[in-house]
């Protein structure tokens, strides 16, 4: 099966199904007509299957050398060779209208200009690289799966992805499966190099100049300045609202983006406690800290579940006894749902369905080690409303000691009908959402992965 123009998110057809009630679901359905959701529903699959309109990054506000100013003027300054050396007209980049410490470039595309350029020699990467080339990345070597015969260095190429994950890797014929054109570009190294030679290759092994969207390649640029970050999740941290001097516990913190943020809104003054279950994750926390030299981190590798013990320690390592914390951010294991772009997406509905118990332990044990008075943010990268709304209202069923909280700022939509929930409960939530966040303008609040944030405080001891 060749390329198709409209992509759509691929899902299983029991998964597809759930997330069509949820968008479907009564209340919805009373709200706003069969034939509104409906087209929502369609709407959302086309989005997710899109990159954002718009790349947002963090500036370090936190760098002992050089203003803001300065650093943004280098970044804009670096951005624009970029474009430049690609044959692109620079971007217009903004500061964020609401958050100072943000940096907004637009993303161009979908540039199609299928007659010259997808009569090149096929190169086939498979689906994540192809998803990170169409958020504005070049093609890295170990993501390509296929390419012709006797491609050379220097050789322009049409850049395919598969989008079933069927590509054998080292073929030499055109992949004639499920595929997405993402663009052009030209070859870095030899078919030979890639597949053939011993020493193992790494680095760029096609430079994107034609991509089907233009966006900025971020790798490595100016890392002690900036982070790339999706703007819901700088939201996520602000709406935390660590204060210097606290102690803050971040529950699932890997790869450290809200973690790092946290410790600059603190001035790098209080301590920030970070825990991954996985280890070589907890070391990027690490890294990212360093790189923006903070030190008021401290990483653990350790089960945020199992982190609550009354004789243990407040000091050093986990687990901790109740009520240690001023402030509890869990961003845990969740669907992942609102990733953009992701073209397809093979989760049973076993699992799809796993995700909301499992949250459910966390939420347990943040309770717990939140101090009287303490903040808890809950969020996650999915659209579903049972790890969302229908979340939110287990948890203020279970914990009477918590209210739910308004949230500054709020730039993203409400929560979504369909859970028990009260209107004014809803109004409190903030859920990210392409579709369902409105109206014709696509801007950079609106135009996000899909995210939900829910803010709550510990009222009072049980
Ligand atoms: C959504 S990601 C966190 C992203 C992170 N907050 C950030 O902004 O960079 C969820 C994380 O939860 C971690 N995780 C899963 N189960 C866990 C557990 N039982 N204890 C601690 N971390 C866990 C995963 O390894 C993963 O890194």
């Amino acid at each position: 099966m060749s390329d198709k123009t409209v992509q759509l998110l691929s899902l299983t057809n029991d998964v597809l199904e759930n997330l069509r009630k949820t968008y479907l679901n009564d209340e919805q359905v009373k709200e706003f007509g069969l034939e509104k959701c409906e087209e929502q529903f369609h709407q959302l699959l086309v989005k997710l299957a899109t990159p954002p309109a718009f790349t947002t990054l963090r500036i370090n506000l936190h760098v002992v050398t050089g203003d803001k100013y300065t650093i943004i003027q280098s970044v804009k300054e670096e951005i624009e060779k970029q474009y430049l050396r690609k044959g692109w007209k620079p971007p217009e980049i903004s500061v964020h209208p609401t958050l100072t410490d943000v940096l907004v470039i637009p993303n161009r595309g979908p540039n199609i200009n299928p007659d010259q350029t997808r009569s090149f020699k096929e190169v086939t990467v498979d689906h994540d690289c192809g998803m990170a080339v169409l958020r504005g990345a070049d093609v890295f070597v170990q993501g390509i799966m296929g390419a012709h015969q006797d491609l050379q260095e220097g050789d322009n190429v049409a850049v395919y992805t598969d989008i079933d994950g069927v590509c054998r890797r080292g073929m030499t014929q055109t992949f004639t499966g499920n595929k997405k054109y993402i663009g052009s570009g030209v070859m870095k190294a030899s078919r030979e190099q890639i597949f053939v030679t011993k020493e193992k290759l790494s680095g760029v092994g096609v430079e994107m100049n034609q991509p089907l969207y233009e966006a900025p390649s971020l790798y490595g640029v100016l890392p002690a300045y900036i982070f790339p970050q999706n703007l819901p999740s700088i939201i996520c941290s602000r709406v935390l609202d660590p204060k210097p001097g606290e102690t803050i516990l971040d529950m699932c913190a890997a790869p450290g983006g809200k973690t790092v943020h946290i410790a600059t809104l603190m001035n790098n003054t209080g301590r920030v406690v970070a825990l991954d279950k996985t280890p070589q994750k907890v070391e990027k926390v690490a890294k990212n800290a360093a790189a923006w030299g903070i030190t008021c981190i401290e990483t653990y590798p350790f089960d945020s579940t199992q982190a609550v013990n009354e004789a243990a320690d407040v000091s050093g390592p986990p687990p901790y006894p109740q009520a240690s914390f001023d402030r509890v951010l869990l961003d845990g294991p969740c669907s992942a749902f609102g990733q953009r772009p992701c073209c397809r997406n093979r989760m049973t509905l076993n699992t799809l369905k796993s995700y909301s118990t499992y949250q459910r332990k966390f939420i347990e044990k943040a309770v717990q080690l939140l101090k009287p008075g303490g903040v808890l943010v809950y969020s996650t990268c999915t659209i579903t409303l049972d790890e969302n709304e229908r979340q939110v209202a287990w948890t203020l069923q279970n914990f009477p000691e918590l209210s739910l909280e308004e949230q500054v700022p709020h730039l993203g939509g409400h929560g979504m009908l369909g859970s028990t929930l009260k209107r004014e409960e809803l109004q409190k939530l903030q859920r990210f959402d392409p579709t369902i966040m409105n109206n014709d303008q696509v801007d950079v609040n609106s135009d996000t992965i899909g995210f939900f944030i829910a803010k709550f405080r510990k009222i009072c001891k049980r």
